[in-house]
């Protein structure tokens, strides 16, 4: 299934290559369209990470624990081309995991978040991947993110345990901040080109690399980012 639909998607893409080419209009959106999900211990920061992409804000205050899953729809530009990212955002606990494994056979990407103030959420990481693994198609876009990046004073987990981690598992790595949005538009940008590359691929057409990508475009703090 997964097969035809990125066929189906290749021929799309096709065409609207062609059409943005010929017409010099681009009003070709919702044709192109990408699911991805966000997973991760409660309280790292899925939900405050798409408020953050979706309408560019952050809503300081108390945390309101997602209840069952939620979804945001987004339209990207890559190479000229629009793409609707369906967002699929999941509830960090425990009860809610019956339900929203049912999601992620239908992703094409998955962002793992922990929380970089928080061991334990770095730790379950692994207990995500295997729910994953179980679950998520194989060959699933994974990237894994460690939010609350601007929470310098609070870290506990130093950025290059993150980096070795995401080597490990051969997954792309950045660290985030849903607050002041740092590194937020080129999460969902390198998948949404990475998707896009993936769909349209041809034998003879140069590959993209989405590690090279994000290593030339992300942030880092430059200092005081150890314990
Ligand atoms: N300083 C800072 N706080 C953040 C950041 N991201 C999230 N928070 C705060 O962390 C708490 C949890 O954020 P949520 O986005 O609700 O967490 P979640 O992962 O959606 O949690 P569940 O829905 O239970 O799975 C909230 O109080 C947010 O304001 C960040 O990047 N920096
Ligand atoms: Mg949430």
């Amino acid at each position: 299934k997964f097969k035809e639909t990125m066929k189906e998607q290749r021929k799309k893409i096709k065409l609207l290559e062609y059409l943005t080419a010929s017409s010099n209009f681009m009003n070709v959106t919702d044709i192109l369209t990408l699911q991805t999900i966000l997973v991760g211990d409660s309280g790292v920061g899925k939900t405050s990470l798409l408020v953050q992409f979706d309408q560019g804000k952050f809503i300081p205050g108390s945390f309101s624990a997602t209840v069952g899953i939620g979804f945001t729809n987004k339209v990207v530009t890559v190479d000229n081309i629009n793409v609707k990212l369906q967002i699929w955002d999941t509830a960090g606990q425990e009860r809610f995991r019956s339900v929203t494994h049912a999601y992620y056979r239908d992703a094409q990407a998955l962002l793992l978040l922990y929380d970089i103030t928080s061991k334990s959420s770095f730790d379950n990481t692994r207990a995500w991947l295997t729910e994953i693994h179980e679950y998520a198609q194989n060959d699933v876009v994974i990237m894994l993110l460690g939010n609350k990046s601007d929470m310098i004073s609070s870290r506990m987990v130093r950025r290059d345990e993150g980096e070795r981690l995401a080597r490990e598992y051969g997954v792309p790595f950045m660290e985030t901040s849903a607050k002041t949005g740092v590194n937020v538009d080129l999460v969902f940008k390198a998948v949404a080109k990475e998707l896009k590359h993936r769909a349209a691929q041809l034998p003879n057409e140069p590959k993209f690399h989405i590690h090279e990508f994000i290593q030339t475009q992300k942030k880092e703090s430059s200092c005081c980012s150890f314990l």
